[in-house]
């Protein structure tokens, strides 16, 4: 199954979910399941009673929704009893093992999250590998990109993606063993298995996964026997080519703490970064959680919000919720005027973090420059380019009007720094060098 296949039966059981009661959600729709070939969806049910069943009272509506998400592509259902993981020979169940159960409780064993999925997860130029990546091990687990490693700043949807590898593999193959863990809780569990004298079991469980997923691994730092242990299981699951995916607030070579061996391995893989999100990701992302929220933002609204928190995807959503809380609350529609009210705290706190004069000093470090030099007249090439950057920089991370940040650069006038900003936004398209540049100093200024 492709990425967007994943995302096509994704779309297809989050809607019947929120269109059923979970009775007859869990009953019927859960243990099927999906693949895509050509236009045709495939359904494999674990018996002939729920075959009929989901033929005579859900065919259409799967049809609808089919077509509808693929846009014509998969138009055609095709049933049958039967299971991929045994056609395979990977998932040797029973079939009465299938019939009592389900995604979702295979989900609550791996610990996984249905909510974070790839459908959930809006695609922007800040995560555009990592999500790419992590739908080619969703489709392919154990393949070419073992292990994965994610790295990138606090509440930047690290964790989102982990959970949406291991969703999107437990759909298409739901008899797959996967397991995401956050790393201190890997360590919390191989004390208590040694205090219990359970460590043999321990490392049987986790060298028997299919999909290890173990997010923050910097919280590994300094914890020798965990690092030990988690070193065999590593080697263990890469030999039997299982997937692993890891997640750190950081680029695997700077995890301090670590042994150097296990380092040097979390980078032997596909290692992809996740940027904080430029101002066009943020509104999308806003629209998405919002239409979850079953709320619908005006536009305006997500602008501002967006403008004002740039840097961390949580406090986004949680001035969201704040939002739509104190709009429930009150009775009040959500204008600009009401968001404005209802944010004023974050936005103070916010202005605090990213000043001009913060702005203007970390770009002149960056280009070991003087911050002078970015405030005089002086047009050579080598100044003009830093200062653009730096007023596009302030554009995008403060509030101020264009007229200010003209006159905090030198008492520029205000189509100078207009001009900058377009000029960074076009460079940014056609050199690779300016997209680095720039989203290095967005990284340094936000986190
Ligand atoms: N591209 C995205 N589209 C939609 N939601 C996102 C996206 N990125 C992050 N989020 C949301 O932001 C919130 C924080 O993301 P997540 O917990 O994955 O961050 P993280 O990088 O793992 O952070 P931490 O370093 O604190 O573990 C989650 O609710 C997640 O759904």
């Amino acid at each position: 199954m492709s990425g967007n296949d994943l995302a096509l039966w994704e779309h297809c059981i989050n809607q019947l979910k929120a269109e059923l009661t979970s009775a007859e959600f869990n009953t019927w729709i859960l243990p099927l399941q999906a693949r895509v070939d050509g236009s045709l969806l495939r359904l494999l049910a674990p018996n002939r009673f729920v075959l009929d069943w989901i033929r005579k009272h859900y065919a259409d509506r799967l049809r609808e929704l089919c077509t509808r998400h693929s846009q014509g592509e998969v138009s055609e259902l095709y049933f049958e009893v039967g299971e991929f993981g045994a056609e395979k020979g990977q998932g040797a169940r029973s079939k009465s093992s299938v019939i009592g159960s389900d995604l979702a409780d295979r989900r609550a064993t791996a610990n996984l999250n249905a909510d974070f999925n790839f459908e959930t997860f809006v695609e922007g130029k800040s995560n555009q590998l990592a999500r790419a990546a992590s739908i080619q091990i969703a489709r392919n687990p154990g393949g070419t990109y073992n292990p994965l490693f994610i790295y990138g700043g606090v509440g930047l949807g690290k964790t989102h993606l982990m959970h949406a590898v291991g969703n999107g593999i437990l759909t298409s193959n739901p008899s797959a063993r996967v397991v995401y863990l956050h790393s201190e809780r890997f360590v919390a569990e191989m004390i208590k298995a040694l205090q219990h004298n359970r460590i043999e079991e321990f490392k049987k469980t986790y060298r028997s996964v299919n999909a290890l997923l173990i997010d923050d691994v910097q919280f590994f730092a300094g914890k020798e026997r965990s690092q030990e242990e988690f070193f065999h299981t590593f080697n263990a699951l890469l030999e039997s080519r299982q997937q692993i995916v890891l997640s750190s607030d950081r680029f695997p070579k700077e995890v301090t703490g670590l042994e150097e061996r296990l380092r040097s391995r979390f980078g032997w893989g596909l290692t992809v970064a996740i940027d904080p999100p430029d101002l066009e990701t943020r509104v999308a992302i806003l629209h998405c959680k919002a239409s979850q929220l079953g709320v619908e933002l005006p536009e305006d609204v997500a602008f501002f919000v967006g403008r004002c928190i740039r840097s961390n995807i949580r406090e986004l959503e949680g001035a969201l919720r704040r939002l739509v809380a104190n709009a429930h609350f009150t009775g009040k529609p959500i204008t600009l005027e009401f968001a404005k009210q209802a944010l004023r705290d974050v936005l103070i706190a916010q202005d605090r973090q990213v000043s001009l004069e913060n702005i203007q000093r970390t770009v002149a470090d960056y280009y070991k420059l003087r911050t002078s030099d970015l405030l005089s007249t002086k047009r050579s090439r080598s100044l003009a380019r830093p200062r653009q950057m730096a007023m596009a920089l302030a554009k995008e991370l403060t509030k101020h009007s264009l007229p200010e940040i003209g006159q905090a650069f030198g008492g520029r006038d205000h189509t100078t720094v207009l001009h900058a900003t377009r000029k960074i936004k076009s460079l940014r398209e056609s050199d690779a060098t300016i997209e680095e540049d720039y989203r290095s100093l967005l990284r340094m200024l936000t986190l």
